[in-house]
């Protein structure tokens, strides 16, 4: 279920910079052509020892269950913002998840989601989220029906999410190809569920994905989206900084 667990620094999003704990979960339903986690569902389950050092100590599956909140403990640093819950796809898991959110949000920690939104029926409480806007060109090929279904579903979990609370924002990935008319059409339905922050987040070129998008892209889309809702824009940090 967990594939692994170390401290790093946020390097996506509206709380980039910040230090976090990551649970990363292993297995995921969608298939993005740019997705950087390709191990997802076999290996091993690694924990960093001392935050920050990538020495890992190998566990077993059903050892590290039990023992997170002991784990969390064990990297938890003065500078910590949250801790994220990440895969694969996290809410695979919804019922462990909502359990061991509840556990450490009781232990003090504050907690960050980080998902694709497919599955709004199993959203539980967090205190930050970060929903994926999943584009049609994300996909080697997706029936029209399949996106409208999981676009219909990832603005019913942010919708859920605000609803409840929770501090959430919405996070696209943008391509070369990625149209900006389609982009600000998402801006809009964010705007009409309330006060949504949308990041727009340029592909880390990977796998078949060759090329970011151009400057020029990123301005418009970013200008087409400001008419609408909060924008901001930030690549992959950590992979920058050659950080986990
Ligand atoms: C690995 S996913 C896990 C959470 C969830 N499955 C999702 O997609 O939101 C974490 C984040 O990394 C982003 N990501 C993965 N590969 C990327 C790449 N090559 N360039 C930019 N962002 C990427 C995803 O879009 C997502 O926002
Ligand atoms: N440093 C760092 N920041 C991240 N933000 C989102 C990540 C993810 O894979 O969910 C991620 C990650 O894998 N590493
Ligand atoms: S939804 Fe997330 S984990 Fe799943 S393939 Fe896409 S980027 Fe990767
Ligand atoms: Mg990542």
């Amino acid at each position: 279920m967990i594939r692994e667990i170390f401290s790093s620094i946020m390097g996506e999003g509206k709380f980039v910079g910040r230090r976090f704990i990551f649970i990363r979960f292993k297995k995921c339903p969608l298939n993005c052509i740019y997705c950087d986690e390709v191990s997802k569902g076999e290996g091993e389950c690694r924990v960093e020892v001392i935050p920050g050092t990538r020495n890992f100590k190998i566990y077993n599956e059903e050892e590290i269950e039990d023992k997170l909140v002991e784990i969390v403990n064990s990297l938890k640093t003065p500078d910590l913002f949250a801790v994220s819950f990440t895969g694969g796809e996290p809410l695979v898991y919804a019922e462990y998840l909502k359990k061991y959110s509840k556990i450490l949000k009781e232990e003090g920690y504050k907690t960050y989601l980080e998902s694709n939104g497919m599955y709004p029926g199993r959203v539980s409480f967090f205190d930050y989220a970060s929903i994926d806007i999943k584009l049609p060109e994300h996909f080697e090929d997706i029936k029209e029906e399949d996106y409208k279904k999981l676009y219909k579903n990832e603005l019913k979990t942010i919708e859920k999410l605000y609803n409840m609370g929770s501090d959430v924002f919405a996070k696209v990935i943008i391509m070369e190809n990625t149209s900006v008319e389609f982009v600000e059409n998402i801006a809009k339905d964010l705007s009409d569920i309330g006060n949504i922050m949308l990041c727009i987040q340029p592909v880390t070129p990977y796998g078949k994905v060759r090329r970011m998008p151009t400057q020029k892209k990123i301005f418009d889309i970013m200008s087409a989206c400001g008419k609408h809702v909060d924008v901001m824009c930030t690549p992959q940090i950590h992979k920058l900084l050659g950080m986990l």
